[in-house]
């Protein structure tokens, strides 16, 4: 099935596609590492199935792995979104993610667990996955402004298809197996995964958790309590305190799983080293950066004291508002990945707890900032403002009452990392939605006000 023909329309597909990341460069071909047949017959509906790994060749002479999940059938069926991405011996081939039958033959296969041509799975609890197959409910893939590919499936099991891949096991896997045991209330339960093999190192292809319905993420959430009209609180502070509560928990809970240790002064050293690296790279990447660079490497270089009792440990590594789903149950926690494009070797590593944080606030700052992309009036914009000083405030109160740590004392740290994550951001939004890319800018350009003593994001409304 693989040759020429279809590995010069992955070429021409691959860029179109918002989790690709290869943006900003020309993609020069594409190789197929891997073929991971589903089901080498025709599965139900006469549609066959077959997980594709491939490596696109970029110009800067960089190349990226991706998942390409396909399916094939004669025809074309309606309501299958996306064009077909090749035609050939009278057979048309598209992205698999929005057609129930293929995602059935998925779920079927995670569901049996073990080894199938080329393809590992393992069905943590296979009485769930069984059950979900049986139910045969249809599968519907998820919407949205976001890295990987979700599947639903009748609101009992959500697939997650990894999209860019990376050899070593994906940390969302290894950091929901770890939990497991610990029965944590704010992380869905994982049922089962896919793997195969490249250069005989894992690579995980999918992700089976329990889906937690009804839940609405923080992101919707703060967005509409950013800019709704005072008196009406769509996020109530308790809400707000329970949420610095649960990150508190999972963090406890990756500690216990992972281990902890003291963050020292050379290891301190090593952060600041690496965000000065980071930010070298990320001006490269978004040019705008340039102008504050010098400003931003000072507030990195003046990162030297070590809060007594600080420490490392695993950590999210890109937690967001988008990353936090509120239930009836209370808050869950999502996505352990980690930023979708640093080497996993690096994502792993033990970094402070208060990245996590920094990376919150800087999220309220985004949702606040949306009244004011949606062209809201001076007023809507400062009440946002003010709004999202408050949330930041009630977050970090019910963090620091569950970790029971002084964060005033902290200030610095989280200054510099809310300044990491702010860079970071700045060549994110560059490369997949350069109309944001002011929301980080600000806080980037903000660092030397910062560094004058101005707004940390505790007690200030700017
Ligand atoms: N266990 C779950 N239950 C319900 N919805 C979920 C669950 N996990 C993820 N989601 C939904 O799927 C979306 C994408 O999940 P996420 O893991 O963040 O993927 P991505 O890496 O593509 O951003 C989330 O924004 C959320 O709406
Ligand atoms: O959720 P992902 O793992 O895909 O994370 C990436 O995409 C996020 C955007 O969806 C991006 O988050 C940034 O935008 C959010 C609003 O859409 C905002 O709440 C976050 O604070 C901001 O960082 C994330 O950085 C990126 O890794």
């Amino acid at each position: 099935m693989t040759g020429p023909g279809l590995t010069d329309a992955l070429a021409a597909w691959l860029p179109r596609q918002r989790w690709y990341g290869g943006r900003g460069t020309t993609t020069t071909g594409v190789d197929v590492e891997r073929v991971v047949e589903l089901a080498d017959d025709l599965g139900r509906g006469g549609v066959r199935a077959v997980l594709l790994v491939v490596r696109a060749h970029l110009s800067t002479g960089e190349s990226h792995l991706y998942q390409v999940p396909l399916a094939v059938r004669a025809t074309m069926p309606s309501g299958v979104d996306g064009g077909p991405i090749a035609r050939r011996d009278g057979l048309v081939l598209y992205d698999a993610t929005s057609d129930p039958e293929a995602m059935a033959l998925l779920l079927g296969v995670i569901a049996r667990g073990g080894d199938r041509s080329g393809v590992e799975s393992t069905a943590d609890d296979p009485d769930e996955l069984r059950a979900a197959v049986r139910a045969g409910v249809p599968a519907r893939r998820l919407r949205g402004e976001q890295s990987n590919t979700s599947v639903v499936f009748g609101d009992r099991v959500i697939v997650k298809l990894f999209r860019r891949l990376a050899t070593g096991t994906n940390p969302d896997l290894e950091v929901h197996r770890a939990l497991r045991p610990y029965g944590l209330p704010h992380v869905a339960a994982l049922l089962g995964s896919v793997a195969t093999t490249l250069d005989g190192e894992p690579v995980t292809l999918a992700l089976a958790q329990r889906f937690v319905p009804g839940a609405v993420d923080g992101w919707e959430l703060a967005t509409a309590a950013a800019r709704a009209p005072a008196g009406q609180d769509l996020l109530p502070e308790d809400d707000l305190r329970a949420l610095g509560i649960a990150v508190a928990e999972v963090h406890h809970a990756l500690g216990r799983a992972f281990g902890t240790s003291a963050l020292t002064g050379p290891l301190l050293a090593d952060a600041r080293d690496t965000m000065l690296t980071r930010l070298d790279g990320a001006v490269v990447a978004a040019p705008v950066l340039e102008p504050y660079a010098d400003e931003v490497r000072g507030a990195f270089a003046g990162l030297t004291g070590v809060p007594p009792g600080e420490h490392v440990q695993r950590v999210h590594g890109d937690l967001h508002l988008g990353q936090v789903l509120r239930t009836a149950d209370g808050w869950k926690v999502i996505d352990f990945e980690g930023e979708p494009s640093a080497p996993i070797a690096r994502r792993v590593v033990a970094d402070s707890p208060l990245r996590d944080v920094a990376g919150m606030l800087r999220s309220f700052d985004y949702a606040a900032a949306q009244v004011e992309l949606s062209c809201g009036s001076y007023g809507e914009v400062v009440a946002a403002r003010r709004w999202a000083e408050r949330a930041k405030a009630a977050f970090l109160a019910g963090y620091g009452a569950a970790t029971g740590t002084d964060l005033s004392g902290r200030a610095e740290l989280l200054r510099a990392w809310e300044l990491d994550k702010a860079v970071y951001e700045v060549v994110y939004e560059t490369r997949h939605r350069p109309g944001w890319a002011r929301i980080p800018l600000r806080a980037v350009a903000g660092a030397g006000a910062a560094r004058g003593g101005g707004g940390h994001g505790f007690h200030d409304a700017r």
